[in-house]
């Protein structure tokens, strides 16, 4: 068998296009583009690129875009008072800090200041929360965009088994309540499990989220699962792993992500699904 591929970047630019014609209806009916605000500290290569590929999204699909590039070693106190300042703002619906921070901020604390309206990261501990009590408002964007993803394949998500690998407050942690909130039986592995082999072998749907290229053997998948590659480590080479064996995996898997072209995209993609909701339904 060779698995499908899930292809995240055609899926993604579809999700665009739908949102670019959403805005161009809003501006026709006399309304204000949705604006998003992203702020960056530092100069770290790999988050300047995520930071310029969503903001080149948020003026390609007709937003607002408002960039903050700030010092690395801008003091906290001067990065909570802008985040007051947007709140603020009535043309901003979404604000997001890319991460990581510097060592001198706790991330915690700034993900707080933002208004739980605001967040289209989806990480407050409010819009954790909801999303635990099933009752979900603005979700983290990288497992929302898996779950967008899963839908694509047309299985019935409920009773399966879902295992994900790794437990980040970004990625995995929220993706176990997403893929709860889907009906599935979630299953999540991290740096103390024991039998790691053990568990992906048994998942239907299997979300490696480690950080760790080819942590996950090919051999280990389970025939006929749907595997979800978060994964993107930098080589020296330059070019980009995931976490998964992928040809081996794909031997085996009847669905496959690629990396890259797989998830990230839908990372970007889900944000500004973020940033439309709530302009029209947070903040009209
Ligand atoms: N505030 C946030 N910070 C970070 C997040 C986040 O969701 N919010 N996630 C990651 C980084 N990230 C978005 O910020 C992100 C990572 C990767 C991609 C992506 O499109 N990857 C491409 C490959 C790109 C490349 O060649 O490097 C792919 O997989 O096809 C998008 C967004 C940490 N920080």
């Amino acid at each position: 068998m060779s698995a499908k591929i899930l292809d995240g970047k055609a899926i993604a630019t579809n999700i665009r296009q739908t949102i670019k014609k959403r805005v161009q209806e809003r501006i026709a009916a006399g309304l204000r583009p949705p604006g998003l605000a992203v702020i960056l500290l530092g100069s770290d290569p790999a988050s300047r690129a995520y930071v310029r590929n969503k903001r080149r999204a948020c003026e390609e699909v007709g937003f607002k875009s408002l960039a903050y590039d700030l010092p690395a070693e801008t003091p906290q106190s001067q990065l909570l008072t802008l985040i007051d300042q947007l709140n603020a703002d009535s043309t901003v619906d979404g604000i997001l800090v890319q991460l990581p921070l510097g060592k001198h901020i706790d991330p915690e604390r700034v993900i707080e200041q933002i208004h739980p309206d605001k967040d289209v990261d989806g990480f407050h501990p409010y819009n954790i929360g909801r999303l635990t009590l099933r009752l979900p408002l603005l979700r983290p964007c990288t497992p929302h965009g898996v779950i967008t993803l899963l839908k694509t394949t047309e299985q019935d998500l409920k009773s399966l088994e879902a295992v994900v690998v790794g437990a980040s407050n970004i990625v995995g942690r929220p993706m176990v309540l997403e893929l709860l909130l889907a009906g599935c039986t979630v299953t999540v592995c991290h740096r103390w499990t024991r039998d790691l082999l053990k568990h992906v072998s048994e998942a239907d749907i299997l979300v490696a989220a480690a950080g760790k290229p080819h942590l996950i053997k090919g051999e280990w998948i389970k025939p006929g699962a749907t595997v979800i590659d978060v994964g993107f480590t930098r080589q020296p080479d330059g070019t980009l792993s995931g976490d998964v064996e992928f040809e081996a995996a794909r031997e085996r898997a009847a669905w496959i992500t690629p990396v890259p072209g797989g998830v990230g995209p839908m990372t970007i993609a889900t944000l500004l699904e973020n940033t439309l909701y709530a302009a029209e339904q947070l903040h009209n």
